[in-house]
């Protein structure tokens, strides 16, 4: 995507209000550069003692009209630039928010939630403000000097003297041309601490819990405090450079105003320009100073924005890591085996495989329990069976088809993932269950609830189904919110279900509950049941057990026992920790 891309986009789109505005600008400006020239005429007839009150009320009159087309023109064009300015940011984030939907696991790995939200806030609002600014003080700016420069050369007033006066401003695009693009490199650097700085606070804010029970809150002061000093001294350095920016346009338009001064004032004195032609071309002079100024301002936010433009546009140029095949169909998930064959997987950016040749079938309606110590790999096959990375083709099918050659709705929309920590939204209780579909009967909300054994909590909070969690609600304790999240996954009532250690923080009684319902649940429908506990796998019609990647044991409970291997011992010592609790 090109670096303007968007922002094209969106101006052509909207050329026609963009046009309308700028017309409107136009005429503003226009009638606005009749001031001086009627000033110029008064002091024409004041000085050749014509006033007589009519003169005074006719003027006064034609100085109020003037005024009040330049506001209301005016004011209408810069209302269109600005909503549509508005617009912008609203069609952008939207956008943003859209493209972001799709990016996978991989891309939020990489990047900040923090450095997202910079994105979505301070580079939009840069841009906006930019297009804004750019279409209405560019537009005002140019008729304005446009209409002073042709008013000044239709009176009387001799073409050296304009040339004089207008001499020190010729200097400006120059010095815009100079300066603007530092302004803009260093725009780039504060807009990358701004980053850094929103991706570290809501680091902080998330760890807020953990820093407050381990009493670091210095240390992280200290941490976020750097970030902000990053900042301002980025800011600061970005300020020096555009300060003298816009320090040095002011300054040529004092000296332009000295010139016609004294230059203008030598030439009325000696007769050769008269006084209103020297009060004109003063009060022209002086008008096209502003308009520079204002020019000057729109390169400098310009150059500013355009870094955002281009961190935007790279953004939504991003394509997702997980790419569905033109072909890509769906299947019935309820009959089709899972085949997984030779299956050895790596990280994207680890040298390490995290799975080495995995070789399973899970014929539809069993029911698979997988076990292995931390970091052994359970959680990198659940993710690769969901399609949250992508396994080598021809190592994943579902009956016949290869999962890459399955839509990611088909295949998603048929699985049921209960991860261990489930992240729960700031809604009610209803809606983070309901959360696959949001109009589920409430009876089905409930069922599911007793299901998961998290009915009598939620009724026991007045607002029952309706509390609202989160942010500006209760705070659930870790099995309740384990519970909550194993009721969402148990109302999608999927072909397949996978519990990835999803009841590993509730109490034995309540696991050994809810896992005699998964099995009367599930009962021949697929069923992936990870855990570190062999109570929740015993069950199983096969259990496979990982160790660094590698299926090293495989079988029933009691063929798993018999073999003395790694589940045998994970049992004994959790039998033995069951009757060290006994005794
Ligand atoms: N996004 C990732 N990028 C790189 N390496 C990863 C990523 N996620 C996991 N790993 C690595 O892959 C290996 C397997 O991790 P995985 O999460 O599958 O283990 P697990 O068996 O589910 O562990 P646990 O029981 O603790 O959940 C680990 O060494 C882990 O560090």
């Amino acid at each position: 995507m090109k670096a303007q891309q968007i922002l094209r986009d969106y101006l052509t789109s909207k050329w026609y209000f963009y046009l309308t505005a700028i017309l409107f600008i136009v005429a503003a400006n226009i009638i606005n550069s009749f001031f001086p020239r009627l000033l110029g005429r008064f002091t024409d007839q004041l000085d050749q003692g014509q006033m007589t009150q009519p003169v005074i009320v006719e003027y006064s009159l034609l100085l109020l009209a003037v005024g009040v087309s330049f506001a209301v023109l005016g004011g209408i064009g810069q209302y269109i630039v600005v909503r549509l300015g508005r617009l912008f940011e609203f069609v952008t984030r939207r956008k943003l928010f859209g493209h972001f939907t799709t990016l996978s696991e991989q891309f939020y790995s990489k990047n900040g939630v923090g450095k997202l939200l910079s994105y979505v806030m301070n580079d939009v609002t840069a841009v906006r403000e930019s297009i804004a600014m750019g279409v209405n003080q560019t537009t005002n700016a140019t008729i304005t000097i446009l209409s002073a420069m042709t008013m000044m050369l239709l009176s009387s007033i001799p073409l050296y003297l304009i040339g004089a006066c207008v001499l020190p401003l010729a200097a400006i695009p120059w010095i815009v041309t100079g300066i603007g693009p530092v302004v803009r490199k260093r725009s780039l650097t504060v807009q990358d601490s701004l980053g850094k700085m929103t991706e570290a606070a809501e680091e902080q804010f998330g760890g807020i819990r953990v820093t407050k029970k381990f009493a670091v809150e210095p240390i992280m002061m200290r941490r976020f405090g750097a970030a902000v000093d990053q900042i301002r001294d980025n800011q600061l350095h970005l300020v020096r450079v555009s300060s003298l920016f816009q320090a040095s346009i002011p300054f040529l338009g004092a000296l332009s105003l000295v010139v016609t001064v004294a230059f203008g004032g030598y030439l009325t004195i000696h007769d050769r320009i008269t006084l209103g032609n020297f009060v004109a071309l003063t009060l022209y002079v002086r008008m096209m100073v502003n308009p520079l100024q204002q020019i000057g301002n729109v390169i400098n936010t310009m150059q500013r924005s355009r870094a955002s433009l281009e961190r935007i546009n790279e953004l939504l140029a991003v394509k997702p890591d997980i790419q569905e095949v033109e072909s890509s169909g769906s299947i019935d998930l309820r009959h089709a085996a899972i085949h997984i064959r030779n299956l050895s997987f790596s990280y994207p950016d680890s040298d390490r495989y995290a799975l080495h040749n995995i070789n399973l079938k899970i014929e539809p309606g069993k029911t698979v329990g997988i076990a292995g110590k931390t970091g052994s790999g359970k959680t990198t096959l659940m993710k690769l069976l969901l399609r949250v990375y992508d396994a080598p083709r021809g190592t994943i099918r579902f009956g016949e088809v290869d999962i890459r050659d399955l839509s990611l709705e088909s295949l998603r929309s048929q699985i049921s993932y209960v991860p261990q920590d489930g992240f729960l939204f700031s809604t009610t209780i209803r809606d983070n269950i309901a959360f696959y579909h949001r109009d589920t009967a409430f009876d089905r909300v409930e069922d599911a609830a007793r299901k998961a054994q998290i009915y009598s909590n939620i009724t026991e909070f007045p607002e029952q189904f309706e509390t609202k969690l989160g942010e500006r609600g209760i705070t659930l304790s870790g099995g309740q919110r384990q519970r909550t999240s194993l009721a969402r996954g148990i109302i999608k009532d999927s072909p397949i279900m996978i519990l990835d250690d999803s009841v590993s923080a509730v109490d034995s009684i309540t696991e050994k509950k809810i896992i005699n319902m998964i099995r009367s649940e599930r009962r021949n429908r697929t069923t992936l049941i990870i855990a570190h506990r062999v109570s929740a796998l015993k069950h199983a019609d096969e259990i496979v057990v990982l160790d660094e990647g590698r299926i090293v044991e495989r079988g029933t409970h009691h063929e798993l026992l018999a073999h003395q291997g790694i589940y045998a011992t994970l049992h004994a010592i959790q039998e033995e920790g069951n009757s060290d609790a006994a005794l």
